[in-house]
């Protein structure tokens, strides 16, 4: 297959010096150049090395001290040695190409060059001079913006490639060539760092692009934390790229807030999250929650399918309404006075009674199990005077307490203060509204008696990723479970963790530490006496209530108005990076336009940026992917929002269209190398995973998987056999055209709109 680049906007006068035949001369300046980025490489990892030392004998050091000594000695001991591991992990994850790219910068007048290197993180040498700078430093930020067109003071971008320590090749990016000296000039050769980068094989498992970041990934990842940043951009405009380093920059740039409430990644699967996970890592960062929005909820397993008609009932904004009226329901009051006996006397629970402890309980404004007890307490004390009344003489102190504790005590009255305000649990309120017509009646009077059909279920149906925010919209109205042993032992526990914390900070600023990856809290929370050894990702994905500094959600297409509730919550300062493309839209309750998504819930603080170059699919593959979902959105009377995205390269003969049998497309496509996968409606999935032998579990790594359009959302592979497109819905087929790298072969039955047919 023939490589054909396209003109990328950020390509430029491109050179390259690789290992590989030449003439003479251009050997010589090739192994000269080759050489003279050796040496600096193993000046870099020459410094990484005696870091790691240093760091391994301080630990060494701290850990060696006895155990003994007071809690403060202890508790700093325990410090520093989290901050000296958390170094060497560091140290460790950069190991693999620390080094990437040179600037050379003419800057102002100055008649010298300067070079400038740029690498995973920043190294200043023994007498601090900077010897690499840290890709999200302002400094390194040229090597990724110059242009030909406005270089900036950037004469050349050079791309290091080094396997292990040794340097492999260079390339260079040429932006002023007029400032190049003679031998330079003539030995610009060579494929771009960027296409290098595009054709190598998949393995399953996304790479960090820190080295080819394009000008407007640039522009985006570096975008101003504040607000709600969306990103749109069709299939493989490195939305998912943009997003984690986008991600890593923020962790980096902002470090100090947000290490401490932590930055939550939201994906559409487990398979994505799978295929994204090294990534973070690699660039160093590692404090991130990752979740779906079906496992966001600790306590609720939400595994089954929805059907899209149900999932859009549920993802509506009214529902909100709905779960409110809910709890409001299980605050009643009774129709007739209801008569209680306690000992040998008669209460009187009175409608007007009721009414009056239900009005002071909610004007607790607390959640429905907070506010019951102020309700409880309110009705306890109005049937402890009527009982006072009767005795004809003054209770007071005392006796009226024990009087009080004699009516609680009483089952009757338990049972019909329950009724009047019963303690809840969201899963149990959302579960009653499922299971029993009479309570989504009472609770949605204006819904269609088709839509509640469509929601009724079998009490002990399993939860579908539609139910979670529903449940979390519930969970915030009713509050927590009460258990007052657990409060009491709870807000002990968080006195003695503000200790913990503002003593780490103490520590941390006497020793000037604090600038790496942990945080007073992570420190605190790992070394408390009390608690079990959490960081402060572990923390925030076990806390329902924990807020975030910073979300950033892909395939943001997919969720409801209801699901946008729940990170909202999660997130009070709204910042917020959102990635996705309304054309690959497939869930029922998704979006077709930013607009009406973010208008509702966040009007004037959101902002849009777009992706625009398609980094994956073959053009030819990319143009039948775009004509078939025009066709079907003709065909659905839907309007395009989304812009239409250009391949950055082509590749002979990547689209195929076969009347051959599954079997033998795969065995075709595994010819290329690399990995395969089969997309197919979800009916078809067991009979194929059958006759091609591959297991139910998708293993992204193995050479063939099967898999539904849903799940290979966000993925790519090297080939990919789509079976029967043409009866898939509008997005599940441009996602399933969309995911090969090189090869696309349709099969089966064929989609609307296809050039040439
Ligand atoms: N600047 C870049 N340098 C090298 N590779 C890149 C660059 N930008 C994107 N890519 C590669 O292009 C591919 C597509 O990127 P990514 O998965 O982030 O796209 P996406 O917009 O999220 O796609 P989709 O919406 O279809 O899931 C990935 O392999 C990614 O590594």
């Amino acid at each position: 297959m023939g490589d054909t680049g396209r003109p990328v906007e950020a390509w430029v006068a491109r050179g390259g010096y690789v290992d590989g035949p030449g003439d003479q001369g251009e050997t010589d300046v090739v192994a000269a150049q080759l050489q003279q980025e050796q040496l600096v490489v193993d000046d870099v990892y020459a410094r990484l090395d005696a870091l790691r030392e240093q760091a391994s004998a301080q630990l060494q050091q701290v850990r060696a001290t006895s155990v003994g000594g007071s809690h403060q000695a202890r508790s700093e001991r325990d410090s520093f040695s989290t901050l000296y591991a958390d170094r060497l992990a560091t140290y460790d994850a950069v190991e693999q190409r620390l080094l990437f790219g040179r600037i050379d910068l003419r800057e102002d007048d100055d008649e010298k060059l300067s070079s400038r290197y740029v690498g995973r993180i920043g190294l200043s040498d023994a007498d601090h001079t900077p010897v690499l700078t840290d890709w999200r430093a302002p400094a390194a930020r040229p090597f990724y913006q110059a242009t030909a067109a406005r270089p900036g003071g950037v004469v050349r971008r050079r791309h290091v490639a080094t396997r292990g320590r040794v340097v492999t090749g260079i390339e260079d990016d040429v932006l002023d060539v007029d400032q190049l000296d003679d031998d330079t000039r003539a030995g610009l050769a060579g494929e771009g760092a960027l296409l290098a980068a595009l054709g190598a094989h998949r393995t399953g498992r996304m790479h960090d692009i820190v080295a080819t970041i394009q000008s407007e990934q640039d522009e985006i990842i570096r975008s101003d934390v504040e607000g709600v940043l969306v990103v749109q951009g069709g299939p493989g405009t490195g939305k998912t790229a943009v997003a984690l380093h986008r991600a890593a920059y923020l962790l980096y740039a902002h470090r100090e807030r947000l290490a401490r409430s932590g930055v939550l990644m939201v994906g559409p699967s487990d398979a994505f999250l799978t295929y994204i996970e090294r990534v973070l890592p690699a660039l160093g960062e590692t404090g991130v929650v990752s979740t779906t929005m079906a496992s966001l909820l600790p306590d609720v397993v939400a595994s089954a399918p929805e059907d899209p008609a149900v999932a859009r009932v549920k993802g509506r904004a009214a529902m909100a309404g709905v779960i409110s009226r809910a709890v409001a329901a299980r605050q009643r009051v009774p129709a007739e006075t209801i008569t209680v006996r306690v000992g040998s006397h008669e209460l009187e629970i009175r409608p007007d009674d009721v009414a009056a402890a239900r009005s002071r309980a909610r004007r607790a404004h607390q959640p429905h199990n907070g506010a019951r007890t102020v309700f409880v307490r309110t009705m306890l004390s109005t049937l402890a005077r009527q009982y006072a009344a009767q005795l004809g003489s003054d209770v007071s102190g005392e006796d009226l307490a024990g009087i009080t504790e004699d009516i609680r005590s009483e089952r009757d009255v338990r049972v019909h203060l329950n009724l009047a305000w019963m303690p809840l649990t969201p899963e149990g309120l959302v579960r009653d509204l499922w299971s029993k017509p009479h309570r989504l009646l009472e609770a949605a009077p204006s819904m269609s008696r088709a839509d509640r059909a469509l929601l009724q279920r079998d009490r002990g149906a399993p939860w579908t990723e539609a139910d979670v925010p529903l449940i979390d919209e519930a969970a915030e109205l009713i509050g927590e479970r009460i258990d007052p042993e657990r409060a009491r032992a709870e807000a002990e526990a968080e006195a003695q963790q503000r200790a913990e914390i503002a003593y780490a900070r103490d520590s941390m600023q006497a020793s000037g530490a604090g600038g790496g990856m942990v945080s007073a809290e992570t420190l605190a929370a790992r070394f408390a006496d009390t608690g079990p050894v959490l960081t402060t990702a572990e923390r925030a994905a076990s806390d329902r209530s924990w807020t975030y500094g910073h979300i950033v959600v892909d395939e943001a297409q997919e969720l409801s108005a209801m699901a946008w509730r729940v990170l909202l919550r999660r997130c009070p300062s709204r910042s917020f990076t959102v990635v996705g493309d309304t054309g690959q839209t497939s869930s029922g309750a998704g979006a077709d336009r930013w607009s009406d998504v973010f208008d509702a819930v966040v009007r004037g603080s959101w902002r849009q940026a777009e992706l625009t170059i398609n980094y994956r699919t073959p053009a030819s593959v990319m143009d039948a992917a775009t004509a078939v979902l025009r066709a079907a959105a003709e065909r659905d009377g839907v309007e395009l929002t989304a812009s239409p995205v250009v391949s950055a390269r082509d590749l002979d003969g990547a689209l195929r269209i076969s009347e051959g049998t599954v079997e033998d497309e795969v065995a075709r496509s595994r010819e290329l190398g690399g990995t395969t996968a089969v997309i197919a409606p979800r009916a078809q999935l067991a009979g194929l995973r059958e006759r091609l032998g591959v297991t139910g579990t998708v293993d992204l790594t193995a050479p063939v998987v099967v898999l539904d359009p849903v799940a290979a959302k966000g993925l790519e592979f090297d080939a990919v056999v789509a079976l029967d497109v043409g009866s898939m819905a509008r997005g599940d087929a441009y996602v399933a055209m969309t995911r090969p790298t090189r090869s696309l072969t349709l099969v089966g039955n064929q989609p609307v709109g296809l050039p040439g047919s």
